[in-house]
């Protein structure tokens, strides 16, 4: 049998600005005699046998979104049973499919690894391959995963912005609550802290689910950094809970929870204990779609996991996703690796590492190349203090600086 033959393709999870660029650095890295099949909406395209097959003018078409954020495929969240995931292999056999490619997440890779199994169990040689994508960078095994650092660059750039904006309004507003994506993990909150250009400057807090808020502290912090300030630029994540509480959820969906909410509760906490004029707003679906906010450096990389897939397709690997591991060298140098899908399962989800929480700039320093040089710096804010130091949000609540 020939492996190589008939190839499916599917995106599933959230989708990000860069996760086309990894679709058509795969097509583009698999040689001329195989025969691609697309696959509909995520995992539901394999139960439901929605695959097309490419032919050349759809591969063309396929290719034109290279630069177009979505998952031109299809994407979306589906129950994937263990039950759907026997009939999702019934239908590769039925079409004699024998390699399976999925971009995406956490979850999209342990549905990978579990059609793999399923498949061995009742004996259908099936060849799989991850290739990484989540803006919310919690995907063990890889250094960074494509779609991070474009949603990061935007939650950045959106932050500093705003903070100008309620600079701007002091006389009449005090506190603005940002709320970013995320999930569990902080990376994408603790990216607004980027452009940050010294202690008086916003974002002057961000919270991070890997650390709990207490309430009473938080409201105190608050205060400190208006008295200070006249403002507070507080950046939460959408997974943070209080002290003793549970993440805000908007709502479950096939069992999964879609979190939502805690930047309104803590504008209700703060006007309620303060008085203070507190607005709070969520970044939204552009963190994970704004094309103009894309990182070159992640478009790029994006597109290149895409062809080593197709690379590590043709050399046999199989069960395994592409890893982004970077170098010790000077400079920003990466190697793209594989990785079993079984680790990356076993290792879960991927939290903020406490040397990054406990040293912010080391994380900025991790995260700047990832972002590239096209960032148009402001002039400092008007009090000039230390750079990148952070006055975020790291249970050392009353330290006033
Ligand atoms: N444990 C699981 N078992 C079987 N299938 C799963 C599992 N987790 C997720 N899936 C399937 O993979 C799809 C993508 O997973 P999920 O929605 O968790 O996004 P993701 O891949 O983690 O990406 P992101 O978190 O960036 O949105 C799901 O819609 C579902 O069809
Ligand atoms: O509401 P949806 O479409 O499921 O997506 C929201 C979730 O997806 C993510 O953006 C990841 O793609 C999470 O940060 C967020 O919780």
């Amino acid at each position: 049998m020939n492996r190589m033959h008939k190839i499916a393709v599917g995106q599933a999870g959230g989708p990000t600005a860069v996760i086309n660029a990894s679709l058509v650095g795969f097509v583009d890295g698999l040689p001329e005699n195989v025969e691609l099949y697309g696959v509909m909406n995520g995992y539901q395209g394999l139960v439901l046998n929605e695959m097309e097959r490419f032919d050349r003018s759809s591969l063309e078409w396929l290719k034109q979104h290279r630069g177009v954020p979505g998952a031109c495929l299809g994407s979306g969240r589906y129950a994937f049973t263990s039950d759907l995931i026997v009939t999702a292999v019934l239908n590769l056999k039925a079409r004699d499919i024998h390699t399976l490619v999925f971009i995406g997440g956490n979850g999209t890779m342990a549905a990978l690894q579990k059609m793999s199994e399923a498949a061995a169990s009742m004996n259908y040689e099936l060849q799989t391959i991850g290739i990484p994508k989540t803006v919310d960078n919690d995907l063990s095994a890889t250094d960074h995963a494509p779609g991070y650092a474009s949603a990061a660059h935007f939650v950045s750039m959106s932050v500093r912005d705003i903070n100008k904006d309620l600079e701007a309004m002091r006389n009449f507003e005090q506190v603005r609550i940002i709320e970013t994506m995320g999930r569990n993990a902080g990376w994408l909150a603790m990216a607004a802290g980027l452009h940050k250009t010294c202690d008086g400057d916003g974002p002057h807090m961000i919270c991070i689910p890997e650390l709990a808020v207490a309430k009473e502290p938080f409201v105190r912090q608050v205060q400190n950094i208006v008295k200070d300030n006249g403002i507070a630029t507080i950046v939460v994540s959408e997974g943070v809970a209080f002290e003793g509480g549970s993440q805000v959820q908007r709502e479950v969906v096939n069992g999964r929870a879609v979190l939502g909410g805690i930047s309104t509760e803590m504008e209700q906490l703060l006007r309620s204990e303060l008085g203070l004029n507190v607005r709070s707003e969520n970044l939204g679906m552009n963190q994970r779609s704004a094309m103009w906010a894309v990182s070159s450096r992640d478009h790029q990389e994006a597109y290149e996991v895409g062809k080593q897939a197709a690379l590590y397709l043709e050399k046999g690997y199989s069960n395994v996703m592409i890893s982004i591991q970077r170098s010790d060298a000077i400079g920003y140098n990466y190697d793209l690796k594989s990785v079993p899908l079984e680790q990356v399962f076993i290792l879960g989800e991927r939290m903020l590492p406490e040397t990054f929480i406990s040293n912010p700039a080391d994380f900025y320093s991790w995260l700047e190349p990832l972002i590239g040089d096209q960032v148009r710096r402001y002039p400092p804010a008007w009090k000039r203090r230390k750079p990148h130091d952070l006055k975020y949000h790291k249970l050392e609540f009353g330290r006033s600086q």
